[in-house]
């Protein structure tokens, strides 16, 4: 079973993909933070953007099977002719509490290429073609290597000297968001300084954000 908060069709709005057309399938659930802001000063990821509870957005629901789910996220890409490869993004909550290979396979009978955003504590089922690692705070990462990693910063207890010399093909640094222009605004400047210092670090701005998308 599984249990999708919310799906959507939009555009990829961070890192090397920003700008691809992307079914969004957002799983409920995270193993570092309950969802509920009571919980969040104490949890192990603080900074969380995203409402993941529950299954009540849109075009969420629970789905008993790999292909009841596959062809629900199929029906949201423009199906009239487009030379462009369908392309689905697992995210969450912590997607890889939920995604399998049976799924996966599922999406790739449609088409898709698969793409997964996870804060990189669980170890990942074979055959995603796109792995986004998102570090969060002192936890322990059990990927090491993939496409990309898009570190939120700054975080006090995750450093980018930490993560620059794993396995990834691209590196990116995102500006926390915290709600407040102005805190924000100061934000964007301290990363982009730190990627004009360490050039192996490029910046990802939350484009949906900004252009308003979703
Ligand atoms: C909501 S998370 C879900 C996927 C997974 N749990 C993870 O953390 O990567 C999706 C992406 O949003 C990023 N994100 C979450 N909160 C953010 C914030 N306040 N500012 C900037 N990026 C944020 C995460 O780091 C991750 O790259
Ligand atoms: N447009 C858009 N792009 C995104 N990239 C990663 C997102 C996420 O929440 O995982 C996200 C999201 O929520 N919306
Ligand atoms: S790990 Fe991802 S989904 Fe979980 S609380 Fe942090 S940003 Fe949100
Ligand atoms: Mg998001």
């Amino acid at each position: 079973m599984y249990h999708i908060k919310e799906a959507f069709y939009t555009l990829q709005g961070e890192g090397a993909q920003a700008g691809r057309a992307s079914v969004f399938c957002r799983f409920t659930g995270c193993n570092l933070w309950s969802g509920r802001e009571i919980d969040r000063a104490n949890a192990q990821c603080t900074f969380c953007d995203t409402d993941f509870i529950g299954t009540d957005g849109i075009n969420g629901g629970r789905f008993t099977t790999p292909n009841a789910l596959a062809e629900h996220l199929n029906a949201l890409w423009p199906q009239h002719n487009t030379r462009a490869t369908p392309y689905v993004v697992f995210t969450g909550g912590e997607p890889l509490l939920q995604l399998d290979t049976p799924l996966i396979t599922a999406m790739h009978d449609y088409g898709f290429e698969v793409a997964v955003e996870t804060n990189g504590t669980l170890p990942p089922p074979p055959g995603i073609d796109w792995l986004c690692v998102s570090p969060k705070g002192a936890n322990t990462l059990a990927i090491t290597q993939g496409d990309e990693l898009k570190l939120v910063y700054p975080q006090s207890k995750a450093l980018p000297e930490k993560f620059a010399p794993l396995g990834f093909k691209h590196f990116f640094l995102q500006p926390m968001d915290r709600g407040n222009p102005q805190v924000n605004a100061e934000t964007v400047h301290l990363t982009t300084a730190y990627c004009m210092a360490n050039p192996q670090w490029r910046l990802s701005l939350q484009t949906h954000k900004i252009a308003g998308f979703d």
